[in-house]
């Protein structure tokens, strides 16, 4: 029997109100708003293209020069990567110091935490070749105690004097990163690189979702099984929690301005004011959504008679989900928050639109520094560091990895001959997405990424950009539709989008 959200029933009025698509005008005020504030004025989102939105030059871009950056909206670092690398929760800046970084990794290590197997931190593409590791989305990372296999283990002393301050690595001068700040609600789970990101976050999302003993929650206890229950099946869950803390915040701030300009007026409305709900939930509305257990894609090992049945698991695990959090974060007057309609559509948003956050790390940069140092400094060098790097293995590169949302990237569509793509240069040291020319942009055109590896054939071209939604897929010129691969020839390399 399919299960029934209570919530989904009581608001549907809200609930349709907060899914209808925004008008085109709010949607493109919105987006000006957004270009102008992140000053890359040399783009433009346009609403009436083939796909709907879509991502123009309003000016011509050199080959490998920067269209933009994008800030994101709601973003994570997975779990299992937390061990890897210590980074800002807000803007995911590695924080502290080479030897923090080292000494706290070796630390976790040692406490049989073990770090991620998955390595790969070479550009922030879209996350098609993610490993499935189950079938409850693209996004599930958990530790799995998979300490590398080549490493030499270090005595403890020599890891408690990188973690305490004792030991100094040579050079790691060269590399400062900025000292570490704790979470002002007092959890050990949030860092952050300044006391500027620590209240942003905090305002933003945190103050609702933090563990700490000051957490605005309505239950830490909760809020724990929550979090475990998403480390455990899908972190994705983490992002959707993020989004309704996001959401309810906003809320409340207009509210409290609301009614402070209404006490002058003396005309209080008490209760939930709807339309303030859907002020808050704006920047939601504008991304592209449908409903998770609709738009995830059928695992391989899944028969098509089976569809149904693994459809409702997926429900069932989101509302799952959902209940937990309610547990630890219910606001009744942001009720409708908390359908398993809005649910489903959140999740499904960051499966449709998501992009691999990804920041290099600057323990990679610095024993590559010391592997480049010439003889006899090296030598001197290696003396102290080669240990370290032993007892790291070949894991020493490991970046900071997690999922976020993008806005304005999330408005660019797909082409198999893309003329951008999503790539961190040397500088870009934070979790903004920054896109780049592949070639020569000219002002009008659309600017376009792959959301795939465009050297797949045809037919795996087509399997996952099935995963993506594509009700049609514009592999070249023309359209083709799922049903005419024999209209294209696999190993076509003309204009393809
Ligand atoms: C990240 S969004 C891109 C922005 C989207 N066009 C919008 O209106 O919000 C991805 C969705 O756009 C559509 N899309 C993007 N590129 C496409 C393409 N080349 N062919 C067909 N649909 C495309 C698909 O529906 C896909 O799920």
């Amino acid at each position: 029997m399919e299960l029934v959200c209570p919530i989904d029933q009581r608001c549907s009025d809200q609930i349709a109100a907060l899914l209808r698509p925004p008008s085109p005008p709010l949607v493109q005020e919105y987006f000006e708003q957004l270009i102008s504030k992140r000053q890359c004025q040399g783009i433009k989102v346009k609403q009436n293209g083939e796909f709907g939105k879509g991502l123009f030059a309003e000016t011509d871009f050199e080959e490998e020069k920067l269209i933009f950056k994008d800030q994101m909206l709601v973003g994570a670092q997975h779990p299992s990567n937390k061990i890897d690398c210590l980074v800002c929760s807000y803007c995911f800046k590695f924080i502290g110091s080479i030897e923090q970084q080292i000494g706290r990794r070796l630390y976790l290590k040692t406490l049989g935490m073990g770090i991620s197997s998955h390595n790969g931190c070479e550009s922030n593409s879209s996350d098609e070749d993610e490993d499935e590791d189950d079938h409850f989305g693209h996004n599930h990372h958990n530790s799995q105690n998979g300490a590398s296999s080549s490493t030499i283990p270090l005595p403890t002393t020599a890891v408690e004097s990188l973690m305490n301050g004792e030991l100094a690595l040579p050079y790691s001068n060269k590399f400062p990163l900025p000292s570490i700040v704790s979470c002002p609600g007092r959890c050990e789970e949030a860092f952050y690189c300044s006391k500027l990101c620590a209240e942003a976050d905090w305002d933003l999302f945190h103050c609702l979702l933090c563990t700490g003993e000051k957490s605005e929650s309505c239950s830490r206890k909760g809020l724990l099984k929550f979090i475990q229950h998403a480390n455990e099946t899908n972190d994705i869950f983490l992002l959707a929690a993020k989004a309704i803390s996001f959401t309810i915040l906003r809320y409340r701030k207009f509210k409290a301005s609301h009614l402070s300009k209404q006490e002058k007026t003396a005309s209080i409305i008490l209760g939930t004011d709807p339309s303030l709900l859907l002020e808050a939930w704006k920047p939601i509305s504008i991304g592209h959504k449908r409903r998770w257990w609709d738009c995830i894609s059928l695992p391989d090992d899944i028969d098509a008679s089976d569809e149904a049945t693994f459809r409702g698991q997926i429900r069932e695990l989101a509302f799952t989900s959902l209940q937990l959090l309610k547990e630890a974060i219910f606001d009744k007057e942001c009720e409708p928050l908390f359908s398993l309609e809005i649910y489903g559509h959140i999740i499904g948003m960051f499966e449709l639109n998501n992009l691999d956050l990804v920041v290099a790390s600057p323990v990679e940069d610095y024993f590559l520094y010391i592997d480049d140092l010439p003889h006899p400094e090296k030598k001197e060098a290696e003396k102290i560091t080669q240990p370290y790097l032993d007892a790291l293995g070949e894991d020493y590169s490991i970046c900071c990895q997690g999922t976020a949302f993008f806005p304005l990237q999330s408005c660019m569509n797909h082409s198999c001959c893309p003329n951008a793509k999503a790539f961190k240069r040397e500088e870009d040291r934070d979790g903004q997405a920054t896109i780049i020319a592949l070639r020569p942009i000219c002002k009008g055109e659309e600017v376009t990424i792959s959301y795939i590896d465009e050297d797949l054939p045809f037919e795996e071209r087509q399997a996952f950009l099935a995963d993506y939604g594509f009700r049609f897929q514009l592999c070249m010129d023309g359209w083709a539709t799922k049903g005419s691969e024999e209209l294209i020839d696999s190993n076509w390399t003309g204009s393809k989008r």
